[in-house]
């Protein structure tokens, strides 16, 4: 039996102006796909590990970033796999459904939660174009919090994003502060993964030079089947 939750319609939702949630925007295959090219990322000798904060402290999380590494609080040039070509068109088609415009990402930071992790409320702030982010969720619902540009404080909303839902922040949200207040056990599509993937894509810089970002297209680009 579906709980009270699966009762309730999910919604198309502005969260706020520039913060669009889109519930179940990759279909389940698309979902199986993504999972399976994270398994990939996350193997050696790169893999997923705990980033360390400078105060010393680990994330919870684990990460594996594509295109460009990340550490707190900047993008260094140390080399990792690169973003592949169809999760950027990936995001593209996520930006021009949701807010518009042409979107040009040259990272993605993919975050492993089990069931204890959890992410404080901060900024997206360590790029330098204005461009919006984009995030996708898969496996285990988890409680997302998206706030104001002002403080880590109120006001909020707490949202619940589940596995296939979209999340666009940017415009006047791009800096909005943000994070996952509780990852919700068992409660991801079956069989798909244990625990929660949330993969984001941002435009690390300026318009990178000879990446003409392409027209919107009406379906999804999938990953490559694998070989
Ligand atoms: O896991 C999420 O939904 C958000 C992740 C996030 O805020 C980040 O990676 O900066
Ligand atoms: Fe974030």
């Amino acid at each position: 039996m579906p709980g009270v939750d699966a009762l309730i319609a999910r919604c198309r939702t502005e969260i706020a102006p520039g913060a669009v949630h889109v519930p179940d925007w990759l279909s389940a295959d698309l979902q199986r796909q993504l999972v399976r090219a994270c398994r990939a990322w996350a193997r050696p000798p790169l893999g997923m590990e705990h980033i360390r904060l400078p105060g010393g402290g680990l994330m919870s999380v684990r990460t594996v970033c594509l295109g460009r590494r990340w550490r707190p609080y900047r993008y260094t040039d140390e080399p990792v796999e690169p973003l592949p070509q169809w999760l950027a068109e990936l995001g593209r088609a996520a930006v021009a459904q949701t807010l518009g415009g042409p979107y040009d990402p040259d990272v993605a930071l993919v975050n492993f939660y089990d069931d204890a992790a959890t992410m404080g409320m901060h900024q997206d702030r360590d790029e330098r174009a204005a461009a919006p982010v984009v995030s996708l969720s898969l496996g285990d619902a988890c409680v997302f919090r998206f706030g104001n540009t002002a403080t880590r404080a109120r006001p909020w909303s707490d949202v619940r994003l589940e596995s296939g839902d979209l999340f666009v922040f940017g415009g006047p949200s791009r800096l909005a502060f943000h994070g996952v207040r509780r990852i919700l056990p068992g409660t991801g599509p079956h069989g798909l993964i244990r625990g929660r993937l949330n993969i984001t894509l941002r435009q690390s810089g300026p318009a990178l030079p000879g990446r003409l970002p392409s027209a919107p297209r009406r379906t999804l680009p999938h990953p490559p089947a694998p070989a």
